[in-house]
């Protein structure tokens, strides 16, 4: 996965197809053998197979992916607080955090590395912006954080990433002013005569629902009968999982777990590594100060990314301990506000200096 940032327009490709108690399954997931889906013309044919063994399940990974980066939070939160005291987690969260030192703690050193570069923001939608709730339906942003978002893409070109739809992370963020790259970066849209390239390969001028003239980046448009037809199979393979639910989000589907008994998880991770195995894959800026935030699986490849790079910070928003390449921590959604708001305030007096000079 890649975290292409070059001076115009931050993209997010190749992402992970894993997330926080759903899986998603996007058009990076592409076929480039002739073991894959077949093409003729615009139709595909994904080939429908029997469901596999579920000890490939164990072995390809789907599952302990599941299991240690996607519990269902109640339960996560319960098995952790079972294993320490309840007075210990806080202090395992705190040594934890020896590791992950909080952005809000670290604000003065991130803020002197960013002088004289560039801020982008890069900002997760679930979990990050919105607290996570069991009807995905239900994932709302406060009026507080949207005041908070509004005001940082005043002052740095801000990307909002999810998995989901971009037509329905747009509506639910509600600011025109800001990139939202949707189905995991495959679908990018941003303001028009902003500082991204009007003449890149990929960028179609259209309008907004509001009927405000837009740049729309979509490298996967040519996939879509593809992930309609994962979609379809997902839904057939899974209906009778209870507490599975299928998600079309155009450019890539996502399966989600939450509510599904953990004994069927197995079931869940056989059908998606079934479909997938015949879905072998899709793609740089020196004065740009990449932060992204971000609270799950999909958010880690962006946070390996800026690692390996050593371009940038990478923010884990969570309220339990956990493994992650990010390099800083946020415990939660109000945090990740509370950071927004810190960085205004900081490039408000830094630009009040540089006029006083
Ligand atoms: O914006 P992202 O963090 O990339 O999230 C992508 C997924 O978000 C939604 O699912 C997650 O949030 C739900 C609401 O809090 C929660 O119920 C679910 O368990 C989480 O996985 C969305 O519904 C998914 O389709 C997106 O892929």
């Amino acid at each position: 996965m890649e975290l292409k940032s070059n001076h115009a327009s931050p993209v997010l490709t190749d992402p992970s197809p894993l997330n926080k108690s759903k899986l998603g399954i996007h058009s990076s997931l592409l076929p480039y053998s002739s073991a894959g889906p077949s093409f003729s013309g615009k139709y595909v044919t994904v080939p429908r197979k029997k469901p596999g063994k579920l000890d490939d399940v164990r072995s390809n990974g789907w599952l302990d992916a599941m299991k240690s980066s996607s519990p269902p939070r109640k339960k996560l939160i319960k098995d952790f607080n079972s294993e320490v005291a309840p007075d210990d987690s806080e202090t395992a969260y705190r040594s934890w955090m020896l590791k992950y030192p909080s952005a809000l703690d670290y604000f003065k050193q991130i803020t002197n590395f960013a002088k004289n570069k560039k801020i982008a923001m890069f900002l997760d939608y679930d979990g990050t912006l919105s607290p996570i709730v069991d009807d995905p339906d239900r994932a709302i942003m406060s009026d507080g954080m949207r005041f908070a978002v509004r005001n940082i893409a005043k002052y740095f070109p801000t990307a909002i990433i999810s998995g989901r739809s971009r037509d329905k992370v747009y509506e639910l963020v509600g600011l025109t002013e800001l990139y939202y790259a949707g189905s995991h970066g495959m679908d990018i849209m941003g303001p028009v005569n902003n500082i991204v390239s009007d003449d890149h390969p990929n960028c179609i001028k259209s309008t907004d629902q509001l009927g405000k003239e837009v740049n729309l980046f979509q490298p996967a448009i040519e996939f879509i009968p593809m992930i309609n037809e994962v979609f379809r199979t997902l839904v057939e393979n899974t209906k009778k999982i209870q507490g599975a639910k299928v998600e079309n989000h155009k450019f890539c589907a996502a399966i989600h777990y939450r509510n599904v008994d953990e004994k069927n998880w197995p079931t869940i991770a056989q059908c998606v590594h079934d479909i997938l195995k015949d879905y072998p894959r899709l793609s740089n800026s020196d004065d740009v100060l990449p932060i992204y935030v971000g609270d799950d699986r999909t958010d880690e490849d962006a946070f390996k990314v800026l690692r390996e790079r050593n371009q940038g910070y990478g923010i884990l928003v969570s309220s339990v301990p956990k493994e992650s390449k990010a390099f800083h921590s946020l415990r939660d959604p109000s945090e990740v506000q509370e950071f927004l708001s810190c960085l205004v305030r900081w490039k408000k007096l830094d630009e009040d200096d540089e006029e006083q000079k």
